[in-house]
C-alpha cells in the first residue's frame, strides 16, 4: 500500500473518524476544523465524542506522527494528495440539504489545492453535488470524487474498520480507483461507480432503513389492535435471509443527524426532479405520527391529562452508545408533553448539561422520584440494570416503555404497570 498525505477538513463524527482511521492504516493525516477550542482539545489528543477506540487511536497517531490537528482547512491542504470534505450538511430550507459549509470550504480551498490533488466528498450531499463542487473548484488538475460514508454513531471506528462496503464514485475514473485504494487494507467488497450514483447509494440506502423502521412502528399498532405481540412478529419476518434481523426493534420513532435530514432531503430531491415517492413521504408520516402515538399512551397512563403532572423520562439521546441530542425521538416526546402541561425530569447516562425545558439529573432516581408516569425513551444497558424495586417505592408510576427494552416481569414485580410497543 503507498501511504498517501491526506488532509480531513471537518473533524465531527465523520471527519474525526475517517482522519484517525486512516492514520492507522499508515496514511499521514492533517485533520482541519473551524472551531478552535475542537482543535486545541484533539491537539492535546482529548476526543470529546463517546466513540469506542477513538481516543485510542487519536493518541496512537499523533505519538506516531501520522496525525495532526490544524485550524481551517487551508493550514491542512497545502500538502495534500488526497482531500476528504466530512463537513455538515443539516436540514435547510423545505427539507433540502444546506450545502453552505461544503460550498464555504471550496471558496476557502479551491485555488490553493496542490495540483492532481483529489478532492473526496464525504458529506451526505444531493445528486449533482460533485458536479456543482467540479463547477466551482474550476480547476482542470483536480478531480472531485464522491465517497459517502455509512459509519453509526456508537460505533463509528468499528463500522469505519470493518465497513459492509465502500462506495466510490466519479466521472474521473483513474482518481475514483486511487481513492478506493485508501482502503485495500480493510477487504471490503467496493462499488465503483459514476458521482451521482455514489450520491444516491447513501440516501437510498439511509431512507430504506428509515422506511424499515416505519414499517415496523406501524406494525407495532397494529400487534396492539390484533392482540398480537410485535416482538415475535419480527423475530419470525427476520430469519427470512431476504429481511434480516436488524433494524427492526419497534421505538418511540427513528431519529439522529442522520435519518431525518437525509429523508427530507431526498423527499426533496425528488420533488425537484418531477418523480412521485409516497413511500418516502409516508415513511416521513408514519415517523412523525409514532410521536403522537408515544405521546397517547403516556397521557393514557396518566390518567387522561398531562397538566401539571409530572413525567420522569429515562434517556434522552436519540439512541444508546452516544450523547448526540440532534433530532433526538426523545426530545420530540418532551416537546409534546411539555406543550400539554407536564412537567420533565430526565436522566441520560451520556447528558450532563442542561437541556432546555427539561430538569437533567446525573441520578436516574432523582429523575423517576414523585414522577406520575415514567417513560424510558434511551435503550441504555444501564436501565435494565436499575433497583426496580427501589423505584417502585420512590413512584406509583406506570412505565411507559417506548423501546421495550425493560423486562416486563421485573417492573411489575417492582409493583409498576409496564406499558410497552406493540405488545
Ligand atoms: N454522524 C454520522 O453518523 C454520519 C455518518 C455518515 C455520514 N454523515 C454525514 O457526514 C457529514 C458530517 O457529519 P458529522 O456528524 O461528522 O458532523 P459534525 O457536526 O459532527 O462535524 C462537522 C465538523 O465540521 C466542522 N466544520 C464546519 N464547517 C467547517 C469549515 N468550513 N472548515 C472546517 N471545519 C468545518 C465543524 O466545526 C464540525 O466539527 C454530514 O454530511 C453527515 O450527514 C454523518
Ligand atoms: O431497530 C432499530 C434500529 C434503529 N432505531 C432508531 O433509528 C435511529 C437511527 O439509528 P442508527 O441508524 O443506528 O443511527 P445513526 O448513527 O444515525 O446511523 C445512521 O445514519 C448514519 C448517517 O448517515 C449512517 O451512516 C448509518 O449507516 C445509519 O445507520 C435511532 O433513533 C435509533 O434509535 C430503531 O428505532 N430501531
Amino acid at each position: 500500500m503507498f501511504a498517501r498525505r491526506i488532509a480531513v477538513v471537518g473533524t465531527g463524527y465523520v471527519g474525526l473518524t475517517t482522519g484517525a482511521c486512516l492514520a492507522s492504516l499508515g496514511h499521514r493525516v492533517v485533520c482541519a476544523d473551524s472551531d478552535a477550542a475542537k482543535v486545541a482539545r484533539l491537539q492535546a489528543g482529548r476526543v470529546t465524542i463517546p466513540e469506542p477506540g477513538l481516543p485510542e487511536l487519536v493518541t496512537a497517531g499523533l505519538a506516531a506522527g501520522r496525525l495532526e490537528f490544524v485550524l481551517g482547512a487551508t493550514q491542512a491542504v497545502g500538502n495534500a494528495e488526497v482531500v476528504f470534505l466530512c463537513v455538515p450538511t443539516p436540514m435547510g430550507e423545505g427539507g433540502a440539504a444546506d450545502l453552505r459549509a461544503v460550498e464555504s470550504v471550496i471558496a476557502e480551498v479551491g485555488a490553493r489545492l496542490p495540483r492532481g490533488c483529489i478532492l473526496v466528498n464525504k458529506s451526505t450531499v444531493p445528486v449533482g453535488t460533485a458536479a456543482k463542487i467540479a463547477e466551482l473548484l474550476d480547476r482542470d488538475d483536480v478531480a472531485v470524487v464522491s465517497n459517502p460514508e455509512f459509519l453509526r454513531e456508537g460505533s463509528a471506528v468499528e463500522d469505519f474498520l470493518d465497513p459492509d462496503r465502500i462506495v466510490v464514485g466519479s466521472d474521473a475514473e483513474d482518481a475514483a480507483e486511487r481513492v478506493v485504494a485508501l482502503y485495500t487494507r480493510l477487504g471490503a467488497p467496493s462499488v465503483l461507480t459514476d458521482a451521482a450514483s455514489s450520491e444516491l447509494v447513501k440516501y437510498a440506502a439511509n431512507c430504506f432503513l428509515a422506511m424499515k423502521l416505519s414499517y415496523v412502528n406501524a406494525m407495532a399498532e397494529l400487534c396492539e389492535r390484533l392482540g398480537a405481540d410485535i416482538a415475535d412478529v419480527t423475530e419470525g419476518m427476520g430469519y427470512d435471509r431476504r429481511i434480516g434481523q436488524s433494524f427492526l426493534r419497534p421505538g418511540p420513532g427513528w431519529g439522529g443527524s442522520c435519518l431525518p435530514k437525509d429523508t427530507y432531503a431526498l423527499a426533496q430531491v425528488a420533488r425537484v426532479a418531477g418523480v412521485e415517492f409516497p413511500l418516502l413521504e409516508a415513511t416521513i408520516d408514519t415517523n412523525t405520527r409514532q410521536r403522537q402515538l408515544v405521546l397517547g399512551k403516556i397521557r393514557a397512563a396518566a390518567g387522561g391529562s398531562l397538566r401539571g403532572k409530572r413525567i420522569g423520562m429515562l434517556g434522552l439521546a436519540f439512541k444508546a452508545g452516544t450523547d448526540d441530542l440532534r433530532d433526538s425521538p426523545a426530545l420530540a416526546v418532551a416537546e409534546l408533553l411539555a406543550a400539554e402541561g407536564a412537567e420533565l425530569s430526565a436522566y441520560d447516562p451520556a447528558i450532563s448539561g442542561e437541556v432546555p425545558g427539561i430538569l437533567t439529573t446525573d441520578d436516574p432516581y432523582q429523575a423517576v422520584k414523585g414522577a406520575a408516569v415514567i417513560v424510558l425513551l434511551t435503550e441504555w444497558p444501564e436501565f435494565r440494570g436499575l433497583d426496580w424495586g427501589r423505584i417502585g417505592e420512590m413512584a406509583q408510576a406506570p412505565v411507559v416503555d417506548t423501546r421495550n427494552h425493560l423486562d416486563p416481569d421485573v417492573v411489575r414485580l417492582a409493583g409498576l404497570a409496564w406499558i410497552g410497543i406493540g405488545r
